[in-house]
């Protein structure tokens, strides 16, 4: 067997220790090489590519996509893909679905859901065998919709390679760090950073600290992007340097592996007798990317009320319909809060969008109790919610001088579409089943002789 690591890669020890390398910036076409030369120069695809390498187009968006949203990049690789395929053979896919199916799943009747923290596992699970579907919105066929999943992981893909035909990635590390080995070079995340894998990139997860805990969304639209910041202008938000595109690193392995591939909401496997993460050099658009939350700079009201949580998208896959998103990811980061004469947590609220929310780490302002790391929420279509009653009678009767909501790091994957409920999530021992009576003392200050003080 020949294990090369090359470039993108700063070995400190032989255990896989090291410190990576990425180039910044947010949908820009980058080109990146391992080897010196093996980008051909002016051309795509010339006769023969340096290196005896293969060339091959990988296409994120159709052909004639407009410029704004057309994506696909140059892989120049030791073989082409179709040698790291074979004869597919459908396996269990383990507690993944896909839209529409969990349409039926569920028994439960509607209402407003919170979990306790999915446990990790004794018995061994991977990226691929540790993924819970929660929620499934859309329909994945039509390329419309999306699903929440939990992920848990306690042991690294060796030989078990990746990819996903269904939808896009978008992958939210809680506890533990993440490395991902995708075919455009290596990523690893820790808690309060995410990893973008698009559509059909291939990849295997590995551990680095620990067994590792992250949520997931999988966006079955068009790719994830930053939002228009409209009038607050070209700043602020998430800023387009803070995003960061591996460098090319390829493995050069010969041993017999396994090539899982989500299709159509199955899992299919093939055998291969070599590492599919063989690329040398590649340029283009569509690549794997990750994001540091902690970069984000928060913009919101700063004389009085509670803005729309809209101004805290990082990013968004829009629908057809303008400003109606596929799938917001939307976080609620550390921030001053600073109005007068303002209820400052959330306020109650029926949302035609569906929302899940996490928890990365600290409390989260509308529910100091309950909503704990590792943790999530569904407040469906039109499901009335908003603060606990001990969010409400601190918010109500607090002073407001300004106060610094520390060490707190929520999220929320915010869809046009009803998340449905898969029947595993409906069953999860987690589920805490007097969620709602986090309001039940909600009290009647009704009183028509009464104002409140200016
Ligand atoms: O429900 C939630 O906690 C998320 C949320 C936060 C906010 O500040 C405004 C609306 C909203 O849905
Ligand atoms: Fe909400």
């Amino acid at each position: 067997m020949t294990l090369q690591y090359v470039t993108g890669f700063v070995p400190t020890d032989d255990r896989g220790g090291g410190t990576l390398q990425y180039m910044s910036g947010f949908g820009n076409s980058f080109e990146t090489e391992a080897l010196a030369g093996a980008l051909p120069i002016g051309r795509n695809s010339p006769q023969k590519c340096n290196y005896g390498l293969y060339a091959e187009q990988l296409s994120g968006s159709p052909f004639t996509a407009p410029q704004a949203t057309n994506q696909r990049s140059w892989l120049y690789r030791i073989r082409p893909s179709v040698k790291h395929s074979g004869r597919y053979v459908k396996v269990d896919r383990g507690l993944i679905r896909t839209a529409p199916e969990a349409r039926n799943e569920s028994e439960l009747p509607i209402g407003q859901l919170r979990w306790d923290p999915t446990p990790i596992p004794s018995e061994p699970v991977t990226f691929v065998t540790g993924l819970q579907t929660i929620t499934t919105a859309g329909d994945a066929d039509t390329q419309v919709g999306m699903a929440a999943h939990m992920l848990v992981i306690n042991r690294s893909m060796t030989s078990e390679y990746f990819f996903n035909a269904d939808g896009e990635f978008l992958i939210v590390a809680q506890e533990n760090n993440l490395r991902f080995c995708t075919e455009f070079g290596r990523i690893e995340i820790e808690p309060g950073e995410i990893c973008i894998i698009p559509r059909g990139v291939v990849f295997k997860v590995e551990l680095v600290n620990g067994p590792a805990r992250a949520y997931v969304c999988e966006n079955y639209g068009g790719a994830f992007t930053v939002p228009d910041r409209g009038p607050i202008g070209a700043n602020c938000l998430a800023n387009s340097r803070d995003f960061l595109a591996p460098v090319a690193a390829y493995e050069d392995r010969e041993e017999p592996s396994t090539l899982f591939v989500k299709w159509g909401g199955e899992l299919y496997a093939t055998a291969i007798g070599q590492s599919p993460l063989d690329v040398v050099a590649w340029h283009g658009n569509y690549y794997p990317y990750k994001y540091d939350l902690r970069h984000f700079s928060p913009v919101g009201p700063i004389l009085f009320d509670h803005a729309d949580p809209s101004i805290f998208t990082v990013m968004t896959a829009p629908s057809e319909t303008p400003g109606t998103a596929n799938v917001d990811f939307v976080i609620f980061p550390e921030r001053w809060m600073v109005g007068e004469n303002t209820f400052r947590p959330p306020w109650y609220h029926r949302n035609i969008m569906s929302e899940f929310m996490g928890l990365i780490y600290g409390v989260y302002d509308a529910k100091p109790e309950g909503f704990v790391p590792g943790g999530m929420s569904l407040h469906n279509c039109m499901q009335s919610h908003g603060p606990d009653m001990t969010a409400f009678e601190h918010a109500s009767n607090g002073e407001q001088k300004p106060v610094k909501l520390t060490g707190t790091m929520a999220f929320m994957f915010e869809t046009r579409f009803p998340q449905r409920l898969t029947r595993h999530a409906s069953e999860l021992p987690t589920m805490q089943p007097n969620y709602i009576d986090c309001w039940a003392d909600l009290k009647k200050h009704f009183d028509p002789t009464r104002k409140a003080p200016k």
